[in-house]
């Protein structure tokens, strides 16, 4: 991360035109990967489709961070503000173990809340919320399937087992667009 160079507890890589990259120089939005120097692959189309139906903005999404948390990895509390485009919302879609997402206002310093994400849950960051302080505290142990026991990770060898896959999509740069809800 920016100074220190300390990687993260949440390994990243990033899906559409732009990508979400940190390093010792800082944070920012470039359409490469900075190791193998290839574009990102493109946004998965279920992602375009929950943005469409549920973002209300009328530009696609530019960039897909996807977050990958191990069942020990956090975010600190943090404001998205890297974009030009601060109208747009921010989307993000919660697969895998459940978190404890926590939230407060604009300042750092107000108070916060939490809520639990579960796998499927689709969350809107935007309008007057869409500089709102946030982060995850902690992963949170999978409830037991009794009838299909999976000590397997469904993520491959990405995550091990209780891991959690977020994605988060973001319009980075300036257009005309306003909100269509
Ligand atoms: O993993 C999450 O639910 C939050 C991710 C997030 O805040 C971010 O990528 O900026
Ligand atoms: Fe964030």
């Amino acid at each position: 991360m920016p100074r220190t160079g300390k990687p993260f507890s949440v390994r990243m890589t990033n899906a559409g035109p732009l990508g979400w990259v940190s390093d010792r120089d800082g944070y920012r939005y470039q359409p490469r990967h900075p190791e193998t120097g290839r574009p990102w692959p493109a946004i998965p189309p279920t992602a375009l489709a929950v943005w469409e139906a549920l973002a209300g903005w009328p530009a696609g999404p530019e960039a897909c961070l996807v977050n990958l948390y191990d069942p020990q990895a956090r975010m600190g509390l943090h404001q998205d503000r890297d974009e030009a485009e601060l109208d747009a919302p921010v989307l993000s879609l919660s697969l895998g173990a459940p978190a404890l997402f926590r939230f407060g206002g604009t300042r750092r310093e107000g108070p916060t809340r939490s809520v639990r994400l579960e796998a499927g849950d689709a969350l809107v960051i935007g309008g007057a919320s869409r500089l709102i302080f946030h982060g995850i505290d902690r992963v949170l142990p999978e409830d037991p399937d009794l009838f299909a026991p999976r000590p397997e990770s469904r993520f491959g060898d990405l995550l091990p087992p209780g891991g959690r896959c977020n994605l988060t999509l973001r319009r980075v740069t300036r257009s005309d667009a306003s909100p269509t809800a």
